[in-house]
């Protein structure tokens, strides 16, 4: 049945079916809500299909490439150039993603939530227009818009790549040039050099992952130089020129740089919110473009409610997905207090190796407690694996305790294993524990995680 051009009604309309909207979706209908849901593109938005998926397979065979290496190391019969299929791999990797697409439409099926296959607009604060014209009427909005790369804003900045170009690669590119040093920038250089590209890193900032404890930043520095990553700090963006059928970038100074086949920029990324009528229909904007929350994901209109990367907060799919799930609950599940604790969220960039925190940075905690209550805890080592084939690549895992009772407020892993190694820990943490707690508990040996019940 056509609804073009109808006015509909239902109890909740949600614009964006990525992570924080069909988790929003799914939790409304629970509730009994009648529910419709927009996307214009594929259902999963960034995270499944130019996120953290793709990227996680990329990382899986960039991991497997290393594992190659260190089994030649270790007395395996490993030709000298074993041969990666990309583009096999890039099959796979999309049928994957095909799968998580129609396990999705399934879903949204059974709980009779109606899909349109469309981008949408607020025609007013009630109201959300369809690109065919249909308009539904909404007792409760959802704005689960997600962001964009953001863009360069330099001359010849259209000749850069961002993430989601790069997942269009179906070649290994020979030399790449990668722009930025936060979380994005970090993993492709990582995932890029491992599968054989040469990869230079300009960033902007003095340091990898201004989020990430200062130590772990300069550890995976040193880690990426090992590996063959060029890393430029301070380096000053002015331009990208075209020299041939290659790119140079030009800094600030005037130096240009070597020749690149492909520039990656990943310099953060931007709301979702242009185009929406939000502002018309009297929804709050901060001088970022993002949607401006209170605590309970409550836009500046009572019944609309924002969450994910359209807010700016935390922008991590568990999060979205998180603050849906609560929004929602408060909505129709009559749990006035349902909000999301923004404290003690867990993170990992998957890095080579990978380098996962949870809670505050010794920098933080020192800022935030004073030098006298902060007490640090290191251990650097070589896994065995390293070790065996005595490689020098390093992890380092830090804990940050507060108070005389040594109370954890920040866990720092960097190296094998962090990945996923970090979940357990971060509940530990949020439960309170000290460091006492830690040696408590008796050490799984041998392994990386035994270092963090063995810290004094
Ligand atoms: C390269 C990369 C790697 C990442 N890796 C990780 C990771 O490993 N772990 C992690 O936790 N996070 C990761 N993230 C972040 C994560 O992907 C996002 O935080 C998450 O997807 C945000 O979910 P969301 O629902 O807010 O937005 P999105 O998932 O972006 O969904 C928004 C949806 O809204 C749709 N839309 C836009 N405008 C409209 C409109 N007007 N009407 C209707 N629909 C609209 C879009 O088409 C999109 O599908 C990564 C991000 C990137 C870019
Ligand atoms: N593993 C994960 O969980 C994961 C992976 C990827 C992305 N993400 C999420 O997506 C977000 C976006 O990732 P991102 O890497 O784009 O952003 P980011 O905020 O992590 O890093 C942006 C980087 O770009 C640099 N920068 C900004 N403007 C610049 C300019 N004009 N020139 C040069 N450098 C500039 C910044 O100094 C910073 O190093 C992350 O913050 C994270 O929340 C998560």
């Amino acid at each position: 049945m056509s609804t073009a051009g109808a006015d509909l009604d239902f109890d909740l309309v949600v614009l964006g079916g990525g992570s924080g909207g069909l988790a929003g979706a799914f939790r409304a209908a629970q509730h009994g809500a009648r529910v419709a849901l927009l996307e214009p593109g594929e259902l999963g938005g960034t995270c499944v299909n130019v996120g953290c998926v793709p990227k996680k397979a990329m990382w899986i065979a960039s991991e497997l490439a290393d594992r190659i290496a260190l089994a030649s190391r270790l007395g395996f019969d490993v030709p000298p150039s074993p041969g990666f299929d990309w583009a096999g791999f890039i099959a796979d990797r999309q049928r994957y993603i095909h799968g998580i697409h129609g396990s999705y439409r399934k879903r949204l099926d059974e709980a009779g939530i109606v899909l349109m296959p469309s981008r949408g607009r607020l025609d007013d604060a009630h109201t959300v227009a369809c690109e065919d014209g249909t308009r539904l009427r909404a007792g409760h909005i959802l704005l689960a818009t997600g962001a964009r790369p953001r863009a360069l804003g330099i001359p010849g900045g259209e000749l850069a790549w961002s993430s989601d170009d790069f997942f269009d690669l179906c070649d290994p590119p020979g030399r790449v040039a990668m722009i930025g040093g936060g979380y994005i920038a970090v993993e492709l250089a990582g995932v890029l050099q491992a599968l054989g590209s040469r990869v230079d890193l300009f960033a902007r900032s003095e340091r990898l992952l201004s989020h990430a404890d200062d130590e772990l930043a300069v550890q995976l520095a040193e880690n990426y130089r090992q590996q063959g990553v060029h890393l430029a700090f301070g380096y000053r963006l002015a331009a990208i020129e075209r020299d041939g059928e290659r790119l140079r970038l030009h800094d600030q100074a005037g130096a240009h740089s070597d020749a690149y086949d492909v520039v990656i920029s990943a310099v953060g990324r931007q709301a979702n919110t242009a185009g929406l009528g939000l502002e018309d229909a009297g929804i709050e904007l901060d001088g970022d473009c993002n949607v401006v929350v209170d605590a309970q994901q409550r836009a500046s209109l009572d019944h609309v409610s924002a969450v994910g990367d359209v807010t700016g907060k935390a922008t991590l799919t568990p999060v979205a997905i998180a603050a849906a799930r609560k929004a929602m609950d408060r909505v129709f599940g009559g749990q006035a207090d349902a909000r999301l604790d923004y404290e003690g969220i867990p993170t990992v960039v998957f890095a080579h190796p990978p380098l996962g925190a949870v809670g505050l940075t010794e920098a933080q905690a020192r800022a935030r407690h004073g030098d006298g209550a902060v007490h640090a805890y290191r251990v650097d080592f070589r896994p065995m694996a390293h070790a065996l084939a005595d490689r020098p690549v390093r992890s380092l895992f830090k804990l940050v305790c507060v108070g005389e009772a040594r109370r954890v407020v920040g866990i720092h892993l960097l190296g094998e294993g962090a990945d996923e190694i970090l979940q357990g820990f971060a509940v530990a943490m949020k439960k309170g524990i000290t460091l006492d707690d830690l040696h408590d508990t008796v050490a799984i040996h041998p392994t990386s995680a035994e270092e963090l019940v063995l810290m004094r």
